[in-house]
């Protein structure tokens, strides 16, 4: 069994793996998370889950790193963590009754190998009321959720549709990751 560790401090992204049946350590190293401009969704994503995966592979240089990120964009607004409950409002009234994309970058980094994709997944929200959105912000729930909402809470009610992965949104892609994780040696 060669040594996995999942470079996140996402809950999510823990019970996810953990839920796989997978055995691995969690290791966290704070990187100043660099975003260049001018760089598509795609790109940014993928960049910043390898930024995580490399930080803590540095130091282990033997094991299988998984590092992730998750951004929601609408109308080519990128939608990250809101820092307050003016932007997770903001956010949510940008949402309702649209249809945006949700994007989760996977970087692995093997002792020989690594792999990164991004795995996109279109959500459409019925319409929301301003009611809806404070009673919601009350809950706590957006607050360390990118868009503002966690589709697996009570952010569920949002939801009318979904077109893709439905644990990429959540935060990891997980049956792909497996599949790469299996493509790139981990066993
Ligand atoms: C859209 C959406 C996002 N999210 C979460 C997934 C991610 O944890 C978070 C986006 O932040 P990220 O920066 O991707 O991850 P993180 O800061 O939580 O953890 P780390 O950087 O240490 O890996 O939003 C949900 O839980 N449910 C959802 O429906």
């Amino acid at each position: 069994m060669k040594r996995l560790i999942l470079a996140s401090s996402s809950p999510r992204r823990k019970q996810l793996l953990e839920m796989a049946g997978l055995r691995f350590d969690i290791l966290v190293s704070d990187i100043d998370e660099q975003i260049q401009r001018n760089e598509s969704p795609e790109q940014i994503v993928q960049s910043l889950a390898y930024q995580k995966a490399k930080a803590v592979q540095k130091t282990n240089p033997g094991a299988y790193v998984i590092g992730a990120d998750t951004i929601v964009v609408y109308n080519r607004q990128v939608l990250g963590k809101p820092k307050t409950k003016q932007e997770a409002c903001e956010m949510l009234r940008l949402l309702s009754g649209k249809t945006h994309h949700v994007f989760t970058g996977v970087a692995i980094i093997a002792p020989e190998q690594e792999t990164v994709f991004v795995e996109r997944t279109a959500v459409t929200f019925w319409d929301i009321t301003d009611e809806d959105i404070f009673e919601y912000i009350e809950t706590g729930e957006p607050m360390d959720k990118a868009g503002a909402y966690g589709i697996q809470g009570k952010g569920a009610l949002f939801v009318k549709r979904i077109e893709g992965d439905y644990f990429s949104v959540v935060g990891l892609p997980l049956a792909r990751t497996v599949r790469e994780l299996k493509k790139i040696g981990w066993k």
